[in-house]
């Protein structure tokens, strides 16, 4: 984040060096039988510090690193200056330079610890006082609809950190959710989604909770303006739209021009990247689907790794250390792409979360100092939870030609015991195989036998070496879950350092928003479609043609 070019740095140069001479011999199979102990060196058990028990273990042993690899990636954090950046970061100094902003998600779940001086963090208090007393009222069904019935069904509306946040949290915690308190998310602009979410809720009954940093995004604006019209359109009077609407948000000019009062209203600051915002005002849908002190469990689960980020040693800093095993394999080996697999089915929006959480933060190919870079940055993030994966694209990960680092991640303990935990001794078998599986492969020997040479034989070659991280944590808490989202905002956050892009603006979504506004404008007529290349007019020109109003 220094602006500095990552490939100017000594230990860049030292890592391509060891690259080149040693990769071919960095053999995961080998690597293990030269080393009795390597599980217990390329391992770790986070404890947190303080608050709510969150524990997890990191195995990153199945990894095509070695000690000297290691220690020369710390020095690579080091030069690069990690940890002036990341105290830059807790200390509210503008490290967001190109919107001149701090990025201070960590103070939404600061538990006193650290000390930031910055406008707003004053009222984060507040704010969840506000949430809290909001979020028991509609709970308890003191909180009344226009004709005196309790909510029984939120919408929250939102998109991008608006809704994946939210989304994710929810799904992830449901066994901790107030089951007769029905939650939908309306996030895309088609208006498909709002329409059928629209026909499972009741005007009398249902709560939206308008959510949008900025308060000027089309999609949520427009599907907002119409769930009102589909309210009105049964409650009749405007002055009901109090009871039914909240709004979410830093733009209070723009809520209170929408219709919705000041009061119910909740407050963030702009400070709070969007894709790091369900720990603010954002999360009300959480606080509501699992209950406020459940809400802050979460984020107290966060704040012990902040601390743990903020405080451990480089070499035993966890977010560090995935940061730079994924680095070697991105800016080394050419990965392109990085797996995340929960074997956790309540976890199956967790590679959602984290396209935006690290594409949108690490997509970036000018540094902070204006410069191309010459290196790769963020990585493509995909993945699915369970074994459904297996039987679809894992057949690439095992046997395909291209290398793919996965993280996979599980609890020990189900919340859903059936047939006394059979199902989860199953997942977890798989959970253990895989990672077995493309560390070390199997031969044609294992196969055949020394002699075999057959094509069918030659197919069922798994190479290996396929590196992967493990996480295994007893249960799935919102402590736990907390602490292993804040696990990877900080890896973002290490990587964009190294970089040395901004991981916190989002330039590249603005393009396409201002050409479809230019292209809403000449929708009505062909001879409106000017100023765009041939292709784009013909598309345009087929739609006219085709389209029913
Ligand atoms: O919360 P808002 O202001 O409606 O923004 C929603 C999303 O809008 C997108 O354009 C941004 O790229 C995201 O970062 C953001 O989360």
């Amino acid at each position: 984040m220094s602006g500095r070019l990552a490939s100017e740095y000594p230990a860049w140069k030292k890592l391509q060096e060891i690259y080149n001479s040693d990769h071919s011999k960095l053999v995961l199979k080998e690597l293990f039988a030269q080393d009795p102990s390597r599980f217990s060196k390329f391992s770790k058990e986070y404890v947190s510090p303080d608050g709510p028990s969150v524990t997890f273990l990191l195995d990153y042993s199945k990894n095509l690193i070695t000690e000297p690899i290691l220690q020369t990636l710390l020095t690579l954090a080091r030069e690069a200056e990690v940890e002036t950046y990341r105290d830059k970061m807790f200390a509210g100094e503008h490290i967001n330079t190109s919107e001149d902003r701090s990025v201070l998600h960590v103070a939404l779940r600061n538990f006193n610890d650290f000390q930031i001086s910055e406008a707003g963090v004053s009222e984060v208090q507040g704010v969840l006082a506000h949430m809290k007393e909001f979020s028991e009222a509609v709970r308890s069904g003191a909180w009344k609809g226009y004709t005196g019935k309790p909510i029984n069904t939120i919408v929250n509306i939102g998109i991008g950190g608006s809704d994946l946040g939210p989304v994710m949290v929810t799904e992830a915690l449901k066994p901790y959710a107030k089951r007769d308190l029905t939650a939908h998310f309306v996030s895309n602009i088609d208006g498909t989604h709002l329409a059928e979410t629209l026909l499972l809720c009741d005007p009398e009954t249902t709560l939206f909770i308008i959510a949008s940093k900025t308060f000027t995004t089309q999609e949520t604006i427009t599907n907002a303006t119409s769930a009102r019209d589909w309210f009105l359109a049964t409650a009749k009077d405007k002055a009901h739209v109090a009871k039914h609407f909240v709004a979410l948000s830093t733009n209070t000019k723009a809520v209170t021009e929408f219709g919705i009062a000041e009061a119910n209203m909740f407050q963030f600051w702009d400070w709070v990247g969007g894709r790091y915002s369900l720990w603010s005002a954002i999360g009300l849908s959480i606080a509501l689907v699992i209950g406020y002190n459940n809400f802050e469990e979460l984020l107290k689960g966060a704040h012990g790794m902040d601390k743990h980020f903020k405080t451990a040693p480089l070499e035993k800093n966890l977010p560090v250390l995935l940061a730079l095993i994924g680095l070697w394999y991105n800016d080394f080996y050419g990965s392109q792409t990085q797996l995340l697999l929960p074997y956790d089915q309540y976890l199956h929006k967790f590679a959602d979360y984290f396209q935006q959480g690290d594409m949108e933060s690490n997509g970036k190919f000018v540094t902070k100092g204006g410069q191309r870079v010459d290196y790769q940055t963020g990585p493509i993030i995909w993945g699915a939870a369970g074994t459904n994966g297996q039987h679809s694209f894992y057949q690439l990960v095992h046997q395909g030609t291209k290398l793919i680092p996965a993280d996979f991640i599980a609890p020990a303990t189900t919340h859903n015991p059936i047939r006394s935990s059979l199902h989860h001794r199953i997942l977890l078998s798989n959970f253990f195989a895989q990672p077995e599986a493309l560390a070390f492969g199997k031969t044609e020997e294992e196969e055949l036998g020394p002699n075999a040479t057959e094509p069918l034989v030659k197919s069922k070659v798994f190479e290996g070496n396929r590196p992967s991280n493990s996480i295994i944590f007893p249960k799935l808490t919102p402590a736990t879950l907390g602490a292993l989202i804040a696990l990877y905002e900080h890896k973002i956050f290490t990587q964009g350092v190294i970089w040395g892009i901004n991981s916190f603006d989002q330039m590249g979504v603005e393009l396409g928003k201002v050409l479809a506004k230019n292209i809403l404008a000449q929708l009505n007529k062909p001879e409106d479609v000017i100023g765009h290349d041939s292709s784009t007019t013909g598309l345009i020109h087929y739609y006219q043609k085709h389209r029913q109003e």
